[in-house]
């Protein structure tokens, strides 16, 4: 009998040898793709070990350009950095979201479309939403140009003016943030159910300090869920319960925005178009065939999908507002060290008709459809968010079954995490010269050939059926940004903390402080 047992266990032993080392590390059909570390072929540790110490996104493009377009990051974790058998097949065919995604991004325990791995489900809430947020929708909108103005002229201008009438250092780290969730989250629910970050900073400090204390312990929710879940069991919290409780507060805050979106919906036959809930409508009709949204009044707090609904609100404000506030952050930031550049962009937009400049009285806005071509403009938004994407981690993919020939290798299975990322992607030699410098004038000097290989290889919003949703709606919000300010103010750097983008999925500078002087430009 003992002997049996032993027979028993040595074969098991052998068996989980063959199984979780020797078959990943020398037969499997990725064991000569190129690998992080030696342990890679059978642990995940070094890539855990990159990932929790912020090494994550310069090691891997280090990588690759050492080793090539595949790198086998773990067991079954690869890194992809090329087009074809790499983004092509990955992004534009569409292979499902991993396991990370509702790891990190679940709101009031339901998925939004951001979390969804499951590609049916995913195209038709994207479908649902698609309209609201296509380009000719928002250039067209009124209730997205009413919003505008608004925040433009009685909450953006004129606190620039107070604090460059009195030469007071602004951090526009915060105020970027705070524009970039007003624009956003006032054209989803309207104004009167919206926020108000630029000008109340109780308000978006207790958003913010929530959102990103959330947004901290990626780790521990993204990469380890099941050690984390596991010691929280036996009462030890790697995620503070501070942490969990300020969740609850902004989904809270959030929900509290729809509900009282969809009671104005129903109590007036004619809601103003910047009060109108130009996204949470299109939620309602999409989501729930609501045609007829005044019969929402007797449906408060009773609505339809209400927490569906939320969660996609919530989703998308949190998607908002941190890409484009760090834009925003790197492009004044860039532009404040080259005075004669926004003497060239200031022409630029005071050449629009009319041009938006503060003081004349009548808070006159240019066409949507002007702003979004100015190529200047234009230049320096793809440049900025080319050297600092917002998004410079990797998108994890699933591979489909049985088998994919991906980076130059065949026989790779289905159920493999593949990933690119931005932070490589745009730093790729041939197509971007010089890759580490900022140079806007690369996109308005290159010739329709390196065009369109740039526009290709131009990966900030990803690409695919799981691109961004808020592409558009982010450029035309930066966009008017950016003239409002550069038309009517000059901007020199007064200090910051460490401009250095953070290495993790999603990222802003590690100092998290830039403060300028503006002042009235002549
Ligand atoms: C500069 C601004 C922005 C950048 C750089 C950016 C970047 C990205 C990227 C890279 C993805 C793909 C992420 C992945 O699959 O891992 C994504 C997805 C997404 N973004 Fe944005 N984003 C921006 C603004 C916005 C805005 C304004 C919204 C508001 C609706 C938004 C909503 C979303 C949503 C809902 C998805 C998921 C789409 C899907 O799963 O099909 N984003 N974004």
């Amino acid at each position: 009998m003992a002997q049996a047992v032993v027979v028993l266990a040595l074969a098991t032993l052998l068996a989980a040898i063959y199984r979780f080392l020797i078959y990943p590390s020398l037969l499997c059909p990725m064991a000569r793709i190129p690998t992080l570390s030696f342990t890679s072929r059978f642990s995940s540790l070094s890539l855990l070990w990159l990932q929790y110490s912020g090494q994550e996104n310069r090691t891997i493009y280090e990588l690759h350009r050492r080793k090539g377009p595949i790198i086998r990051l773990a067991p079954r974790v690869l890194s992809l950095n090329c087009f074809e058998g790499g983004l092509k097949q990955v992004y534009l065919g569409g292979f499902p979201k991993s396991g990370f995604y509702p790891l990190g991004f679940i709101n009031y325990g339901i998925l939004p479309m951001f979390a969804m791995t499951n590609n049916k489900e995913h195209g038709a809430r994207k479908r649902a939403f698609a309209n609201v947020f296509s380009k000719s929708h928002i250039l067209s909108s009124e209730s997205a140009r009413e919003v505008t103005r608004a925040i433009i002229f009685d909450r953006l201008l004129p606190l620039i003016h107070q604090k460059a009438t009195k030469s007071e250092a602004v951090d526009v780290i915060p105020l970027n943030y705070a524009y970039s969730m007003d624009s956003f989250v006032n054209w989803q629910v309207g104004i009167a159910s919206g926020c108000n970050f630029i000008q109340n900073e109780a308000e978006r400090d207790m958003y913010l300090t929530a959102f990103f204390d959330r947004e901290r312990y990626t780790f521990e929710a993204c990469h380890i869920p099941f050690i984390t879940t596991i010691l929280e069991k036996i009462g030890i919290r790697l995620i503070p319960k501070e942490v969990d409780e300020g969740t609850i507060d902004i989904e809270n805050w959030n929900l509290a925005m729809c509900d009282k979106a969809v009671a104005l919906l129903g109590t007036k036959d004619d809601v103003p178009p910047q009060d109108f809930p130009s996204v949470l409508a299109q939620g309602l009709r999409g989501m729930s065939n609501m045609e007829d949204l005044s019969s929402m009044a007797s449906a408060e707090k009773t609505y339809p999908n209400r927490l569906d609904i939320a969660g996609e609100m919530f989703s998308d404000s949190s998607a908002a507002h941190e890409t484009s506030g760090v834009t925003l952050s790197y492009l004044f930031w860039e532009l404040s060290k080259r005075p004669e550049l926004q003497t060239q962009l200031r022409t630029e937009l005071r050449s629009l008709d009319p041009p938006l400049r503060l003081g004349d009285g009548g808070k006159a806005l240019p066409n949507a459809k002007d702003v979004v071509q100015l190529p200047l403009l234009d230049a320096l938004i793809m440049e900025t968010l080319r050297l600092y994407p917002a998004v410079p981690g990797g998108q994890p993919r699933v591979t489909p079954a049985p088998s994919n020939s991906l980076g130059g290798f065949d026989g790779i299975p289905g159920g493999v995490v593949v990933q690119c990322s931005a932070y490589t992607v745009h730093r790729n030699e041939d197509v971007f010269p010089d890759p580490e410098a900022w140079k806007p004038e690369r996109w308005l000097e290159a010739t329709p050939e390196q065009l369109t290989a740039m526009r290709r290889w131009f990966w900030a919003f990803g690409s695919g059926p799981s691109m961004c949703i808020g592409s558009n709606f982010s450029l035309y919000s930066m966009k008017f940004c950016i003239t409002a300010i550069y038309s009517n103010f000059a901007s020199t750097i007064h200090d910051h903390g460490d401009m250095e983008l953070m290495d993790a999925y999603l990222a802003g500078p590690k100092g998290g402080r830039l403060e300028l002087v503006f002042s009235e430009a002549p």
